[in-house]
């Protein structure tokens, strides 16, 4: 996250980060992602486009800084990933670029491990009051992951607007984008997959999953989020629950 700040212990307990574990290297932090059920979380499809092996994977919940993942750090394995049918591997900018990770076992929650409500599909265009990126991905363009979990308020933009900023791509209805015309707050490298969430009376919903930009921060150049509500059906067929969305 660029021009971000510290986040708070509990303050975005969705949040995971996902580490990749490959024999006879040091693991490392690869994506965000996000917590809606005690054994399942969404992320970018993209994340897979090179390791793509569940065995490869280690989710970590709970977690504020980076630092706290030692070898005596509890994490979950990953039993399955299911990439959207319809995404095109190494083309998030096509769009579709939402997966979930099914947890060999189920977490079980607590003040600093919770789930995110996913929005309605009748809630596409719905205005929320106040709407945050989250991650330890760089903050800075050319930077390094950061140690403490970083968050930033960003407005959602029209994808009218958002398609004028890049015009040589396509800004389907299947995304949403968010970002200051002038620049200077943005998602970066390290922070795909995580969350874009909005606050709605009291309820945090997963609004957009972190997904590509031109650069970080560039004026003009919006971040662009996979839009969940056009997904929530998929995300709940897919994890076979009931339709009722999460109200707490
Ligand atoms: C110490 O550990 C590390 O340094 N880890 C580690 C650190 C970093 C990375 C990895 C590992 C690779 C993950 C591979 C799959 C993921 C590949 C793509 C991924 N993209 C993003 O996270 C965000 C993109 C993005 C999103 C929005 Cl909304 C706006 C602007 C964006 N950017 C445009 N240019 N930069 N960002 C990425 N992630 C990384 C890179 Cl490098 N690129």
């Amino acid at each position: 996250i660029v021009g971000g700040t510290d986040s708070s212990i509990g303050e975005w307990p969705w949040q995971v980060s996902l580490h990749i574990k490959r024999t006879g290297r040091v693991q490392k932090h690869a994506c965000g992602g996000s917590i809606i059920a005690n054994k399942w979380i969404v992320t970018a499809a993209h994340c897979f486009d090179v390791f793509s092996k569940p065995e490869n994977w280690l989710v970590y919940a709970g977690i504020l800084m980076q630092s706290e993942i030692n070898a005596f750090a509890p994490y979950h394995k990953v039993k399955k990933i299911i990439l959207h049918p319809s995404y095109t591997k190494h083309d998030a900018e096509m769009g579709y670029d939402v997966a979930l990770f099914e947890l060999e076992t189920p977490m079980n929650y607590t003040d600093r491990q919770l789930p995110i409500c996913l929005p309605a599909k009748a809630d596409a265009n719905k205005i929320y009051s106040s709407c945050w990126v989250t991650g330890w991905g760089y903050t800075e363009e050319s930077g390094y992951i950061s140690n403490i979990l970083q968050k930033a308020e960003i407005p959602r933009i029209s994808n009218k607007e958002c398609q004028s900023n890049y015009n040589e791509r396509r800004i389907s209805d299947l995304m949403t984008c968010a970002g200051y015309k002038a620049g200077g707050v943005d998602s970066c490298k390290g922070d795909s997959g995580g969350p874009f969430a909005c606050k709605s009376e009291d309820v945090w919903y997963l609004v957009g999953i972190t997904s590509w930009g031109e650069g970080c921060a560039r004026q003009e150049q919006p971040g662009v989020y996979t839009k969940v509500s056009e997904f929530t059906d998929w995300i709940l067929q897919t994890i076979q629950q009931c339709k009722t969305m999460c109200k707490t």
